[in-house]
């Protein structure tokens, strides 16, 4: 079997060795000359995979190791009879762990208490669904508006206009499809309420981003928090200076989460081949730098959370990064957002911490559960 994979998919031999023969490309140079008789395609969110790439090729099954499928023309698998899948959830839990962050950030700029804003989830599924627990974990005030599981499920739900106009703190994790691109259009955004904060992690055109320029180029009080962009690797450098924080779409880059979604395309694609899936990705996923921590009982909550989350991931580092790298000229600029994503440094998981509570402390060890992490 001859498979084709974007270079930036870790594990690939690992998983994928035993299958055949594997090239490697960088994502964005996956052409339909590239395919030649590729039978699997294994690709990251910066392929475009659909007729133009796949008709006349050998291509049977498609397996993206993300969580989004928006690169994806699903409507032309379906026609071509091309199996494909995605890894649903692989990263999502570094999308919670860089929202934790940039909220802290953000707190911190402004000597707020996190407690006392009121949060605005908006896409309550895999990304969202675990933000909501661990915000509603902490303790804190928040509203999800996700108006296909309201109504699926019905719930505890409130529409869009509920959100921007109690809520001074939305993070955004709908997917991008013809629905939502742009949800957060101007006339949304004029909504914002004093002192917003707009955090997009999701997908860049599910906010119009000429429009949120011009809003923060006229409103100082709102604050923008933005790892996803329209048209990346192109990014307005201009909007990019007004946000507080900007990074280049690294939010789900723990490595838990990338072995993840190889691991799950890997029991995909054997399931496609009605093969046992033979690898395990626990035997494979290397131990964390940092698995333990001790905190006395005395410490002010804040600060715990601080300590906690910083412990393990803080996104002010790739907003330094990825803010250094504006400065150049447009090719330079798409450049060395490929490039930070691909040398990305290793990052673990916040519920993968241990920790240690000196004494009882009903409150923090409440916000060690919160965070996911577990308590010794
Ligand atoms: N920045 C990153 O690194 C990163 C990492 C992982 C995922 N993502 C993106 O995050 C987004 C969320 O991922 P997910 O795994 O949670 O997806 P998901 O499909 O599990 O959940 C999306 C949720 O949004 C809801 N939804 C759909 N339309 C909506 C609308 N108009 N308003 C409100 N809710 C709506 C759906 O009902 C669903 O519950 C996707 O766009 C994904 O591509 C980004
Ligand atoms: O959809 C996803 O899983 C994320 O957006 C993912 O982190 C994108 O990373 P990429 O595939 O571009 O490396």
């Amino acid at each position: 079997m001859r498979i084709l994979a974007d270079e930036n998919i870790p594990l690939v031999d690992a998983f994928f060795g035993g299958f055949g023969a594997i090239r490697r490309l960088p994502g964005r140079a996956i052409d339909h000359a590239a395919l030649a008789d590729t039978e699997v395609l294994l690709v990251r969110s910066v392929t475009q995979v659909n007729r133009q790439l796949l008709q006349g090729s050998a291509v049977r099954f498609v397996g993206t190791c993300t969580i989004g499928t928006d690169h994806l023309d699903l409507d032309y698998f379906r026609e071509a009879g091309i199996a494909w899948s995605s890894a649903p959830g692989c990263n999502a839990r570094g999308v919670v762990d860089y929202v934790l962050g940039s909220l802290l950030a953000l707190a911190e700029a402004q000597g707020v208490e996190l407690a006392t804003r009121r949060y605005g989830v908006v896409g309550a599924g895999q990304v969202g669904g675990r933000l909501v627990e661990v915000l509603r974990g902490l303790g804190w005030n928040v509203r999800v508006c996700d108006p296909p599981r309201q109504a699926a499920e019905g719930g505890d739900f409130v529409a869009l206009e509920e959100i921007l106009a109690e809520c001074d703190t939305i993070s955004l994790h709908t997917p991008l499809d013809a629905s939502t691109r742009h949800l957060f259009n101007a006339e949304r955004l004029a909504q914002l309420r004093p002192g917003a904060w707009l955090i997009n992690a999701s997908r860049g055109a599910v906010v119009d981003n000429a429009a949120l320029r011009a809003l923060l180029e006229e409103r100082d009080d709102v604050e923008a928090v933005l790892d996803v962009w329209e048209g990346e690797p192109q990014v307005d450098p201009q909007l990019a200076a007004l946000c507080a924080i900007a990074t280049p779409h690294i939010a789900g880059y723990s490595l838990d989460g990338k072995l993840r979604g190889t691991a799950q395309i890997y029991q995909a694609l054997c399931a496609h081949l009605g093969q046992p899936a033979e690898v395990g990705l626990n035997e494979l996923m290397p131990a964390a730098w940092l698995e333990e921590l001790a905190l006395d009982a005395q410490t002010p909550l804040d600060w715990a959370l601080a300590t906690l989350c910083r412990a393990v991931y803080d996104p002010r580092r790739d907003d330094a990064d990825f803010c250094r790298s504006l400065d150049g000229d447009a090719a330079a600029r798409r450049a060395a957002f490929d490039a930070l994503r691909k040398g990305y440094p290793v990052r673990r998981e916040i519920d993968g911490l241990r920790v240690r509570l000196s004494g009882e402390a009903p409150p923090l060890a409440q916000l060690v559960r919160a965070l996911g992490a577990t308590l010794v």
